[in-house]
């Protein structure tokens, strides 16, 4: 049983003469521990892609099953609450709140749970340290890098211990020396880890660092490759990213 599946799923804005299909006959698989790129022009369906893997939007046509489960039908509030027990999101502009310290917006997730203080600090802690941000964690976002940013966003992404991790564009605001870290960081925490990793990118050396690579072009998977390139051959002779 796969972690995610797609079965002929579309997906159209719009109506009549203004009809827009951004995902047409989407046929896919997510394995667990996949680390996976999708590819595409602007405006070809990343994003909306992404937006249905997470459970942020649904289908027009077709079938999405999570663990063997279909989620046809399900309403709004459970597939919410399926959302925030499964999927974390990571975003290009970190999406962090900055009226919140470090601490405060890597326990977001764990707000509604039922933990003590004490169990809540230490799992806060165990993703910062690990994270190399554990004496960051009064500061507040604006006093942070961007590549400490998104350490923190990442952060607050695994706290909550959900399998799956989504990425849109996760090294857009980043200079290329920390992007490349931000990566590599990824990467462990794919191997290390076994998280299920997705990431969106427009950017084919971003692309090198994942295992698979799905491209889509008008709406329509056009490739769904394993990369067998090391990233560490990749970047030996560039920095260019
Ligand atoms: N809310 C919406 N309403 C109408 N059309 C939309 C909406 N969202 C996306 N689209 C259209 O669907 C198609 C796919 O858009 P999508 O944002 O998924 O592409 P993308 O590959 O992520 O693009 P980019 O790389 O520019 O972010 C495009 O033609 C877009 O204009």
């Amino acid at each position: 049983m796969s972690l995610i599946e797609l079965n002929n799923v579309s997906k159209f804005y719009g109506r009549d003469e203004s009809r827009t299909v951004a995902l047409e006959s989407i046929q896919m698989k997510v394995e667990v521990g996949d680390f996976i790129s999708i590819m595409g022009p602007s405006g070809s369906g990343k994003s909306t892609l992404l937006n249905i893997l997470g459970c942020m939007d649904v289908p027009s046509v077709g079938e999405y099953l999570l663990k063997g489960r279909s989620l046809k039908g399900v309403d709004h509030k459970e597939l919410s609450h399926i959302r925030n027990k499964v999927i974390s999101f990571v975003f290009q502009h970190f999406a962090l709140l900055k009226n919140y310290s470090v601490y405060e917006n890597v326990e977001l997730p764990l707000l509604n749970r039922k933990l003590s203080t004490k169990e809540k600090r230490e799992k806060i802690f165990t993703q910062l340290e690990k994270l190399g941000i554990n004496k960051l964690y009064k500061k507040h976002p604006t006093q942070l890098s961007g590549g400490q940013q998104q350490r923190v966003a990442i952060a607050r992404a695994l706290v909550s211990d959900a399998e799956i991790i989504l990425a849109d564009e996760p090294t857009g605001a980043l200079d290329q020396k920390t992007g490349r870290e931000l990566l590599e960081l990824l990467s462990s925490i794919n191997e290390n880890e076994r998280k299920t990793i997705i990431v969106v990118t427009h950017d084919d050396k971003v692309a090198q660092y994942t295992r698979r690579i799905i491209s889509i072009n008008d709406g329509r998977i056009a490739a769904d490759v394993a990369n067998t390139e090391n990233p560490q051959d990749v970047f030996k002779n560039t920095s260019n990213l």
